[in-house]
């Protein structure tokens, strides 16, 4: 018989042109997250064309990754929309294209209704940690995301029924 699955993937393939989760970024880096209800994570290879130095991933590229995974972490976990208002990362070891990194991130603490302080890492195939970042995100109601135009209202409506916002 077939065991459930300890994790699902969130229902984040919407249409859209985001660089890091949208499918319709040709550039991006289309990013899938799945949850085990505590964090989110993501596996993800870093595409050649988003070479730093060497053969090693552009820092900028990890760093936005780290916001990626954090933002939709807090958008699961704390049922709200979100913007990054800050984040901090510390690059702990280069990290190759093309290789197969698991993108990771929790709540560090709510602070607010309004504010949560999250945290975020990259992993490599073995677990070891390349990437740390810490980010606070402003958490935004419907109404309130309504508001400060984070979207439109079509899409606002549709990401508060698929993750009953
Ligand atoms: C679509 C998803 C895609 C899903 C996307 C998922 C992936 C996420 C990962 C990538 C995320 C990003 O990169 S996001 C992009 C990078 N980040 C950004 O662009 C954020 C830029 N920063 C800002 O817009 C601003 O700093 C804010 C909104 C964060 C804070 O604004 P602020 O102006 O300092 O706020 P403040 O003075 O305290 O308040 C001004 C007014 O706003 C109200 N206000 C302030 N914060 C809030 C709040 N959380 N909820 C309600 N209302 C609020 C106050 O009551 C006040 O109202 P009143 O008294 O005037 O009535």
């Amino acid at each position: 018989m077939d065991q459930p699955k300890p994790y699902r993937e969130l229902p984040t393939r919407l249409s859209h042109g985001c660089f890091g989760c949208g499918s319709e970024n040709p550039h991006g880096l289309r990013m899938i997250f799945h949850t085990d209800e505590k964090s989110v994570f993501s596996e993800i290879v870093i595409p050649d064309h988003m070479v730093g130095w060497k053969n090693f991933a552009h820092g900028g590229i990890l760093s936005t990754i780290l916001d990626e995974i954090m933002g939709w972490s807090a958008i699961y976990l704390t049922k709200n929309l979100v913007l990054t208002k800050s984040i901090a990362v510390d690059f702990l070891r280069p990290v190759p294209v093309g290789t197969t990194l698991r993108a990771e991130g929790r709540i560090s603490k709510v602070r607010s209704d309004r504010e949560v302080a999250m945290e975020g890492f990259l992993l490599n195939s073995n677990g070891i940690v390349h990437a740390r970042g810490k980010g606070v995100f402003a958490l935004f109601k419907i109404d309130a995301a309504m508001k400060f135009g984070i979207a439109d209202e079509k899409e606002l409506r549709e990401l508060e029924r698929v993750f009953n916002l």
